[in-house]
């Protein structure tokens, strides 16, 4: 078997299988599902913030000759549905029975014969609001006189969700009282939306006569999906098959399950059809999972020559009206423990405090590790501010603080244990590549002239593959992944996972895993994903987990299926299983290489009439179940290049560099479409993106004409680079890269802005940087992105 540039058999760059249907248009995702009698449902929304609702009146609805059903919150109460749980042991209503807690929520849920009817009735339900005040600031929230947005829950008295804490708080004090230099800052990261290309949607059978419930779904977790629909509605989970089709973008978006799903199933039940909903866009940015709205204040503490010693942060984490965070449940405010970032500290301390507002809830890992990227963004701003403050240069700074490969594994000072890293290798070919001290130099030419250049640098350490299960599960599951291997009596095999790509390629790297394995082409490897009738039980894609967790799985049902090859090999040459030896795609007699047996002859020889060795019954077939024993710690270092104009604010990304270590590359060519789309998200993030909220709770970010995507327009041609250091604990030495580079790059970007903006006295300015934000800075009068409050 050889393996060629565009063919390897193995790992290496190949084009992606899956391409061939999404090219010619023949991608089947859910709104392509149509049933015969299917029906169609819309979702009534509240308009207001903040309200008590005083009564529905849906007969006019109902009197709709296309109608066939309307569903109210008091329908579900009735079935005991109206509140279902959330991923961080919250309740969220499914539809709004006492109140009203953000706009956009879900009110009534309307089944027609068509798309049209049944929004058309959505206008004929009326629906009596008593307004209430809203609360969409969370530094507002915690005020005594805020008024209380869960009145429903008991014990709730006030606004407050949790208190979370990591790190020594009595060292990190002592580090901040000897420190020669401490800094200071505020900073906001943005309420931010994933924004999937596709939104969500659903479509619900319930046959009555099997009492099998099917729903397709935009689920990034199917297996995890069925286990709550079960534990939710009560039915059995082996009478409940989610099917998760070709998903347009997750990104996290379709972690959770969203109450227009339940009720489409819940539609089906009542009417005997399948129930098709789809969101549309305006429904997805304005109730769907948001990401980030992390207010934090940073402390950092240095020698005057610029030892790093410790940081100290507080953050009020806004979770909006649920807290329907998803999160591995040991850790309310996710992995933000990794705010330490990249560099060795004496001591670190923080504090998160959530807080409920009337804003959409969610907190979703958007394109992030569980809140990796708000530490990311945090600890990398001070480390510039800390550089201004010091007058030295930040990538030199960096680099004396940077952890040293020897170092590894290292134990941070919040008890995360890095897996592996070379980091100053990985700086240092960010500045080769953007030739560094030229950069400088050109600036501070330009400066000379008064005009505005910045550089800059951000250094990140992702943690990604959650996860181990002594340390996380989600909802009491723990985050094992199975997979199983056939292998048919031709040589071709069928590999089933329990993950479902939403555009990372998975349909062509896991089978890539397996022909590294075993020697086979890719070509001969079917990836079987997204359907929980077809496939063994594992939590999902999200967290950039698929490689590290289902990854490992992959690779070691790989190997299983190769030592019964062994065995079959064994008995076919005549010779003790100790005296064979592997080449890639066939076992041979030790110092007789000519004496051998491929694949493809062995599982031939499996399924013969051939006398098989012990510990063998007849196929290669094998499956496992993958633990990982830790997260694995992807990094990078990112240098942005941007011209600012003085008069308009415009911000003007003219180079990226990014150097990504993730570990062995399955596919060199994936890993780096993966980077392009998060260095896009990640500009977008910085510059541009905010779901923000005027007083009254509106939601100002709502359509793709106020929440703005970056295009190629807006993005440089990105430089990418690479190192390599496998992961130790990883059956094939892989880390996650799917979010590495959102979670690193809207520091390298505001860092740069800000240098540009150093003449002009700006230290920081929160995102995005919009012109009229970057202007009002300029102009020594900063703005509050997150709501319409000047
Ligand atoms: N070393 C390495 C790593 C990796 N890879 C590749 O790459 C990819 C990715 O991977 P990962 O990292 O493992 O990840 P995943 O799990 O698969 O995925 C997930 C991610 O992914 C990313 N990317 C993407 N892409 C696309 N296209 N789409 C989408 O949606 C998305 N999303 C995003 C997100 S957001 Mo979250 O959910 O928020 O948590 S998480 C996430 C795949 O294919 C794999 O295989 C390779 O090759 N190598
Ligand atoms: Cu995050």
């Amino acid at each position: 078997m050889t393996t060629t540039e565009e063919r390897p058999v193995g790992f290496g760059r190949m084009t992606r299988k899956e391409d061939a249907r999404f090219v010619r248009g023949h991608g089947t995702y859910v709104d392509d599902v149509r049933l015969p009698g299917m029906l169609h449902g819309a979702v009534l929304r509240s308009p207001l913030a903040h309200a008590r609702i005083v009564s529905v009146d849906t007969s006019a609805a109902e009197a709709h000759p296309k109608v066939k059903a309307v569903i109210t919150g008091e329908t579900l109460a009735g079935l005991g549905l109206a509140w279902m749980p959330t991923l961080s042991h919250d309740t969220q209503a499914v539809l709004a029975t006492d109140k009203v807690r953000f706009q956009g929520q879900e009110v009534a849920f309307v089944v027609a014969e068509d798309h049209y009817a049944a929004r058309d009735a959505l206008e004929l339900i009326d629906v009596e609001y008593e307004p209430l005040p809203p609360v969409a600031d969370a530094r507002r929230a915690l005020a005594p006189d805020a008024p209380v947005i869960r009145d429903d829950k008991e014990q709730q008295t006030d606004n407050h969700i949790f208190d979370w804490s990591a790190g020594d708080k009595e060292r990190t004090d002592e580090a901040f009282s000897a420190a020669d230099v401490v800094v200071e800052q505020d900073m906001l990261y943005p309420r931010v939306h994933p924004a999937p290309l596709e939104t969500c949607g659903t479509v619900a059978d319930m046959d009555a006569i099997t009492g099998k419930l099917t729903v397709w779904s935009t689920t990034q977790a199917p297996h995890a999906h069925r286990t709550l629909y079960a534990m939710v509605s009560g039915i059995p989970e082996h009478k409940i098959r989610i099917i998760s089709p070709d998903i347009g973008g997750g990104f996290g978006n379709k972690v959770g399950i969203y109450p227009g799903y339940v009720c489409a199933v819940v539609g089906s039940i009542v009417t005997g059809k399948p129930v098709k909903w789809v969101e549309d866009r305006s429904e997805n940015l304005m109730s769907t999972s948001f990401a980030r709205d992390y207010h934090m204040h940073g402390e950092i503490a240095a020698t005057k020559d610029g030892k790093i010693q410790a940081l100290r942060v507080h953050v009020i984490a806004d979770h909006g009206a649920f807290n329907s965070t998803a999160q591995p449940s040991n850790f309310p405010a996710g992995f933000f423990g990794v705010f330490t970032g990249s560099y060795d500290l004496a001591a670190a301390h923080c504090t998160v405090t959530g807080v409920y507002t009337n804003k959409a809830p969610g907190g979703v890992a958007y394109a992030c590790s569980f809140r990796v990227t708000e530490a990311v963004y945090l600890v990398e701003r001070m480390v510039d501010l800390l550089a201004a403050e010091l007058g030295e240069d930040p990538a030199e700074l960096r680099m004396r603080n940077l952890l040293r490969p020897g170092q590894f594994p290292y134990r941070t000072q919040t008890g995360w244990e890095y897996d592996s890293g070379d980091y100053p290798r990985a700086l240092r070919l960010a500045m080769d590549m953007a030739h560094y001290e030229d950069l400088r130099r050109e600036q501070a030419e330009k400066r000379e002239r008064g005009e505005l250049m910045g550089v800059g640098v951000s250094f990140f350490t992702e943690a990604v593959g959650a996860g181990p299960r002594k340390h996380m599960d989600i909802l009491g599951l723990g985050m094992a992944d199975g997979a199983e291997l056939r292998v048919h009596p031709t040589g071709k095999a069928v590999l089933r996972i329990s993950v479902q790509t939403q555009g990372q390629g998975h349909e062509t790297t896991f089978a890539q895993i397996v022909a590294e394995e075993l020697g086979i082409p890719p070509d001969d490897v079917e990836v079987v994903h997204g359907d929980t009738d077809q496939t063994p039980f594992g939590l999902g894609t999200y967290g950039s987990r698929s490689t590290p967790v289902s990854g490992g799985a992959a690779a070691m049902v790989s190997r299983k299926v190769r030592e019964r090859a062994r065995l079959v090999a064994s008995a076919m040459l005549e010779v003790n299983p100790d005296d064979l030896e592997w080449e890639k795609g066939r076992w041979f007699v030790t110092g007789d290489p000519d004496q051998g047996r491929s694949m493809a002859e062995i599982a031939l020889a499996a399924h013969s009439n051939l006398e098989l060795p012990e510990g063998v019954e007849g196929q290669l077939d094998a499956t496992c179940v993958y633990n990982p024993p830790n997260l694995t710690f992807p990094f990078g270092a990112y240098i942005c290049v941007t011209d600012v104009d003085a008069d308009t604010g415009q911000v003007k990304v003219r180079r990226f560099i990014a150097v990504d270590d993730c570990g062995i590359r399955i596919n060199p060519m994936i890993v780096e479409g993966q980077v392009h789309g998060g260095l896009a998200d990640g500009l977008g993030m910085a510059l541009m993106q905010v779901i923000a909220f005027d007083e009254d709770g509106n939601c100002l970010g709502g359509s793709f004409m106020d929440y703005l995507l970056p295009t190629s327009v807006e993005c440089p041609s990105w430089e990418l680079g690479e190192t390599v250091t496998p992961s130790p604990h990883h059956p094939i030495g892989a880390k996650g890269v799917g979010e590495s580079a959102t979670v690193g790059s809207p520091a390298a970007v505001v860092n740069a802005v800000i240098d540009a903006l150093k003449p002009l006295g700006v230290r920081h300015v929160d995102m995005p940087l919009t012109p009229a934000a970057v202007w009002r800075a300029a102009q020594g009068r900063p703005l509050r992105t997150d709501l319409a409050i000047t």
